[in-house]
């Protein structure tokens, strides 16, 4: 198996739609620190299980200076923006972490018993 991490940081907008009362649920801002994890069993013609290049255009054109909640249909937690990354790279990604700030990472990783 072939592994790759493309480490992407994005500056981007958010606002959550919660059931209690929170800072968060004003638009704000972050300095996304998103780590990629793709995996193959084979390498493309050039050697490559995805170029980097290729990973981190997929992601900084959707998200980048953006206000996430235009792009997620769903509430655009740390969470949900690991799983939508994670969609967008199929079906190489496997694992994907979304860190707000250093005190603050989520992480969606594909179950493989799906
Ligand atoms: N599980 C999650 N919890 C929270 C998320 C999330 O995506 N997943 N997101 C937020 C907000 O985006 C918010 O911006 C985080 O605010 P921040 O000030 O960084 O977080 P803290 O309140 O924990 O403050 P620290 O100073 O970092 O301790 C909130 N929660
Ligand atoms: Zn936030």
């Amino acid at each position: 198996m072939y592994k790759v991490k493309k480490r992407i940081v994005v500056s981007a907008a958010h606002f959550l739609t919660l059931d209690y009362e929170s800072k968060c649920s004003s638009v704000h801002g972050h300095n996304w620190v998103i780590d990629v994890y793709l995996k193959s069993r084979t390498l493309d013609q050039n050697g490559m299980v995805m170029d980097f290049s290729h990973i981190k255009k997929v992601v900084k054109d959707a998200l980048d200076h953006k206000l996430i909640n235009d792009v997620i249909r769903v509430n655009p937690t740390a969470e949900n923006i690991a799983y939508w990354i994670c969609q967008q790279l199929q079906p190489f990604c496997y694992r994907v972490d979304v860190e707000e700030s250093p005190d603050n990472t989520a992480s969606y990783e594909k179950d493989e018993q799906q």
